[in-house]
């Protein structure tokens, strides 16, 4: 065993609380990034301690565009976190992957273009993988979770993230299901994704279908009222999922066998009499385990 696990959890529309945990209190954590979405749920939950972030803030103020996802997983390594479980809405391009199912993305593209993707920048330049964005030993726990919770799993897909916060064209829908293979459409999990890898943390994404997007022809336009309605309607299952992770990760942990927890080992370029003493004070959670 090398660590204790904390569990966090991003909660997407719809999802803004969680029930359950044991001394839980809702947090200020400040990050060299700004301010994350909102004050951040912590306490335990079957002894091992988890932290809840609504990725939307309560009431759900701030769009897929202005969500801050540095200050968000920042502030979730600053508390801790070793393992996030990112919920989410998203439209399907599947007849299968029906609303109301969840799907446990492995893949991303990645269309979003007007949002800070890195920690990394002028004065400390890294380069992570991202070929496997997300962790496959949590991804096969959210699955089992999710089963557990009684819902329709899909194990693996390719999440299109597109920047929004209209939804897609007639045009675009077709080409990213027909052309470009993806499962599944939504508007956050990029750059969270690689955020997270850079901040050594395990990812899962557990996206909650709630509509066919624009291309299938039975269903015309995404209709927002329809995907509130799912989304209410599936909730339950997010939250017996959420209640489900302690006991299948448990309060320790080893190294991830994905090696999420040590992506920065060789990633860093500029050497270090090189760094600006300001970008570095500001990687001060995310990196400080290889810039000391
Ligand atoms: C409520 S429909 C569009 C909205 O829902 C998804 O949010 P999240 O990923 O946080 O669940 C989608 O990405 C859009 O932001
Ligand atoms: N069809 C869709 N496109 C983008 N984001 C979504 N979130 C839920 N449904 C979606």
């Amino acid at each position: 065993m090398t660590g204790t696990t904390m569990i966090g959890v991003i909660g997407g529309s719809g999802l803004y609380e969680i029930d359950g945990l044991e001394n839980a209190s809702w947090q200020r954590v400040e990050t060299p990034w700004g301010d994350p979405s909102d004050e951040i749920l912590t306490g335990t939950l079957g002894g091992v301690p988890m932290a809840f972030l609504p990725r939307h803030g309560r009431g759900h103020v701030w769009s897929p565009s202005t969500v801050p996802y540095r200050a968000n997983i920042d502030a979730l390594k600053r508390l801790g976190v070793t393992d996030i479980f990112s919920v989410s809405a998203c439209g399907s391009f599947r007849e299968n992957m029906a609303p109301g199912d969840f799907v446990i993305v492995d893949q991303f593209i990645d269309r979003t273009i007007a949002r800070e993707k890195s920690f990394f920048g002028p004065g400390c330049v890294a380069h992570v993988s991202v070929a496997h964005p997300t962790c496959e030993r949590l991804g096969a726990h959210a699955a089992a979770a999710a089963r557990e919770a009684g819902a329709n799993v899909h194990e693996g897909g390719t999440y299109l993230a597109m920047e929004g916060p209209q939804f897609s064209t007639l045009a675009e829908s077709k080409l990213y299901r027909d052309v470009w293979g993806c499962d599944v459409i939504g508007m956050t999990n990029m750059p969270e994704a690689k955020l997270a890898r850079e901040a050594e943390i395990c990812y899962a994404s557990v996206a909650m279908v709630t509509d066919y997007d624009s291309w299938h022809p039975d269903h015309g336009e995404v209709d927002i009222s329809e995907i509130i309605a799912t989304l209410g309607a599936n909730v339950a299952h997010a939250r017996d999922l959420v209640a489900a992770l302690p006991g299948r990760l448990g309060g320790e942990r080893d190294l991830c066998n994905h090696g999420c927890d040590r992506a920065l080992d060789h990633a860093i370029m500029t050497a270090p009499g090189a760094r600006d003493p300001a970008r570095v004070a500001m990687l001060d959670a995310v990196a400080g385990r290889v810039l000391g």
